[in-house]
């Protein structure tokens, strides 16, 4: 499958492309609502049930109108309901309902009554303002029927650029999208309202895509896969890098979990710098770790001297104490790649200023979940993903946005939406296996943004493959088995 996701502006210019290229409008809309009815007919293997369809007056309605001739032409009963006047309709869309032979009734909430299956095609790509009145009355009563729902484009209320919700939106059954998916496919809560997504080939050519500015990727291995760090039978430890780790005092499992997981992606070695009361709880952990006491700072400052400890990871488990403050400001000065986690975004609260004048830029990459970043950066205006992007730009560095759609931003705007991460996940150590995954790849050398988004989408197989119950330790030991079945 493409990776690419198009925002409505770009869907808007696929369908103009295509229309250049000398396919019809009306040609692209029979596509669409070919693709709806036969989704329709997929949720009811036994035989037509009553289907309801709701139309809008724009051209999300027209796709409805196709569904209804395609469905009463293969035997199923179909009621159409239309939002405003036939007459009104125009283009594709009043080609649509001229096509359509059956009765068109006023959009009411009565419509739902009796129907098995109901198709939503009031707002796609169109939707320029919140619903309200009988649109909204509409989507909630379809919300109500319990009832199997068919979303054209999107659940109509979604915004098809930030998947916000936008007066109300009934959860489908099935999304049918169209050449590619949108961002609302992938970002909550319009991922979360969609259902199964289903992208249907309108006919709409690939190659559009190459004269736009495609800059948000579906994440996974077809997007990084080439960038992954690859071994040679002559390579020793060193040319696989060595990363540094900063390890608290009390809450030593942080750091202990992230330090493995950087071992487990690669990494050559892997130091943990600690309080000399803690060298020994970090060395009984793993005889593979190298537990370097440090007595202040300038201990930290001394092990980075060495050049070959070239990716740094700090904040989890660290305390956001001056410590953490000193050795941050330090390594963000030398010139290291690096990941900044946990602790960070209390130590350092509402002073991403420090942070940039010490030197953070696109070698960084920082992991925030949601009160995390608000903790950094604030009450940003926007979605989800615009607040992201902001971020990004705003400090210079990769921004992994955690959640349930971990969204991994680049300064320059560009955007991975990762969509794999099962909500076993959500436990305890889980991020900081998350921060030392993306630590291993840094280490050997693999470019920030990709190795932030290999690592999101590596973290998220593993929680996949390892499944309910799942607690941090069973994520590490999973990562070679899923480095075998990506580069193999
Ligand atoms: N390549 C493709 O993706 C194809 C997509 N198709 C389908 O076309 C729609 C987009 O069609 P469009 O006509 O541009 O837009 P919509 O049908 O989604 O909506 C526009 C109409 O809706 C009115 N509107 C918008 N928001 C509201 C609201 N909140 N409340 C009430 N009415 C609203 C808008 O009215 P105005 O007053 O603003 O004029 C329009 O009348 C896409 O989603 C696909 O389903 C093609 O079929 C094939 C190619
Ligand atoms: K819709």
């Amino acid at each position: 499958m493409a990776a690419e996701i198009l925002t409505v502006a770009q869907m808007y210019a696929a369908d103009r492309a295509a229309m250049a290229a000398g396919i019809s409008g009306p040609t692209l809309m029979e596509a669409a609502g070919r693709a709806v009815a036969r989704a329709v007919r997929s949720l009811s293997p036994d035989g037509p049930v009553p289907v309801t369809i709701l139309c809008g007056p724009g051209n999300n309605g027209g796709d409805g109108f196709v569904a209804a001739r395609h469905l009463r032409a293969a035997g199923w009963p179909v009621r159409v309901g239309l939002l405003g006047e036939k007459s009104a309709l125009a283009g594709d869309a009043g080609w649509a309902a001229a096509a359509w032979a059956g009765p068109v009734l006023p959009a009411t909430v009565r419509l739902l009554d009796g129907a098995g299956i109901i198709v939503d095609a009031l707002f796609g790509a169109g939707l320029n303002r919140p619903v309200g009145g009988v649109a909204l009355d509409l989507i909630m009563a379809m919300a109500g029927t319990g009832k199997p729902i068919v979303a054209v484009d999107v659940p109509s209320g979604i915004n098809g650029d930030d998947g916000t919700v936008r007066g109300g939106a009934a959860p489908a059954t099935i999304t049918v999208g169209f050449f590619r998916p949108k961002p609302a496919h992938y970002l909550y809560p319009g991922r979360g309202l969609c259902g199964r997504v289903e992208i249907a080939d309108i006919g709409i050519p690939d190659a559009v895509v190459n004269d736009m500015d495609v800059d948000i990727l579906i994440n996974g291995p077809s997007v990084w896969g080439r960038a992954l760090p690859r071994r040679a039978a002559t390579d020793h430890k060193y040319h696989r890098g060595h990363a540094l780790v900063l390890g608290g005092t009390i809450m030593t499992g942080a750091a202990r979990l992230a330090a493995r997981a950087a071992l487990r992606m690669g990494a050559g070695l892997v130091t943990v710098a600690c309080a000399p009361s803690a060298h020994m709880t970090y060395s009984l952990s793993m005889p593979s770790l190298i537990v370097q006491p440090i007595d202040d700072a300038g201990g930290f400052d001394a092990l980075l001297s060495d050049t070959r400890r070239n990716a740094v990871l700090l904040g989890p488990g660290a305390g956001s104490g001056p410590l953490l403050r000193k050795v941050t400001l330090s390594a963000l000065a030398a010139n290291r790649a690096g990941v900044l986690d946990a602790d960070i975004f209390t130590c350092f609260a509402g002073d991403l200023a420090s942070l940039r004048r010490a030197g953070l830029n696109g070698d960084w990459i920082m992991t925030p979940h949601e009160g995390e970043f608000r903790r950094l950066f604030g009450d940003l205006p926007g979605s989800r993903a615009e607040r992201a992007r902001r971020a990004a730009s705003d400090s210079g560095a990769i921004l992994v946005m955690k959640g349930p759609d971990t969204l991994i931003v680049h300064p320059d705007g560009r955007m991975r939406i990762n969509h794999n991460a099962p909500p076993c996940l959500a436990t305890a150590g889980s991020g900081d296996v998350l921060a030392g995954m993306i630590l291993g790849l840094l280490a050997q050398g693999m470019g920030a943004f990709d190795a932030a988004a290999a690592g999101v989408w590596w973290h998220g197989e593993a929680g996949r493959r390892c499944g309910a119950g799942l607690i941090a330790e069973d994520l590490t030991e999973i990562i070679p088995a899923i480095r075998r079945d990506i580069l193999f």
